[in-house]
């Protein structure tokens, strides 16, 4: 049987996780920001405002952000596009993360998933923010503009951008047979 992990916010704010136990004495700190890092932020119409509002956030949070558009605002143009760019500069940029929005948040996920390289994760609450990074070392973390309200849109890429992969063993294991099946096809 599985054990469920327990998120919970500090006094001081900060998320916490805990994993597979019942006892807060085995809470881990799995946060830590890292505001050398580079993010890659690409969007089309739908999630157009909430791009320019995380892109002026993310720049007073400290970090340097590349933003593959949308760049101005036109209701007919297509999501494939602007997160396959976002994708391919995650890729090309080691060390750095990347952040899909659209309406939804689900076609962005399988945009940038076409990418090799990249593990996008479909994100909607704190505990998955947290998760897409401990188990599945994601990359990109896509998020539906019509679905969330700024401040959570906030939260959930800051809960993404300041947590690392837990490096366990049986997560590393699953990861690695991602890469084998996507080494294997081309
Ligand atoms: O979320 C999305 C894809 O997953 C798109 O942002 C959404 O489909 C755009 O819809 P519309 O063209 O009706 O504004």
């Amino acid at each position: 049987m599985h054990s469920r992990n327990h998120c919970y916010y500090d006094k001081s704010g900060v998320f916490l996780i805990l994993t597979g136990t019942d006892t807060f004495s085995e809470a881990v700190e799995t946060r830590e920001k890292d505001r050398n890092m580079r993010v890659h932020i690409g969007t089309d119409h739908a999630g157009f405002a909430e791009k320019e509002e995380l892109v002026k956030w993310l720049k007073s949070q400290g970090y340097e952000v590349v933003d593959h558009g949308a760049l101005t605002f036109d209701s007919e143009d297509d999501y494939p596009g602007f997160c396959i760019a976002c994708a391919q500069g995650v890729v090309e940029d080691p060390g750095s993360l990347g952040i899909v929005i659209g309406g939804s948040g689900n076609g962005e996920q399988m945009a940038a998933n076409l990418v090799d390289g990249i593990r996008a994760a479909l994100v909607w609450n704190p505990e998955v923010a947290s998760l897409a990074r401990l188990h599945n070392d994601a990359n990109v973390i896509s998020l539906g503009a019509r679905q969330h309200s700024i401040a959570e849109m906030q939260e959930l890429t800051k809960v993404f951008l300041e947590t690392k992969f837990s490096g366990e063993a049986r997560h590393a294991r699953r990861i690695a047979q991602m890469r084998d099946f996507e080494a294997a096809r081309k």
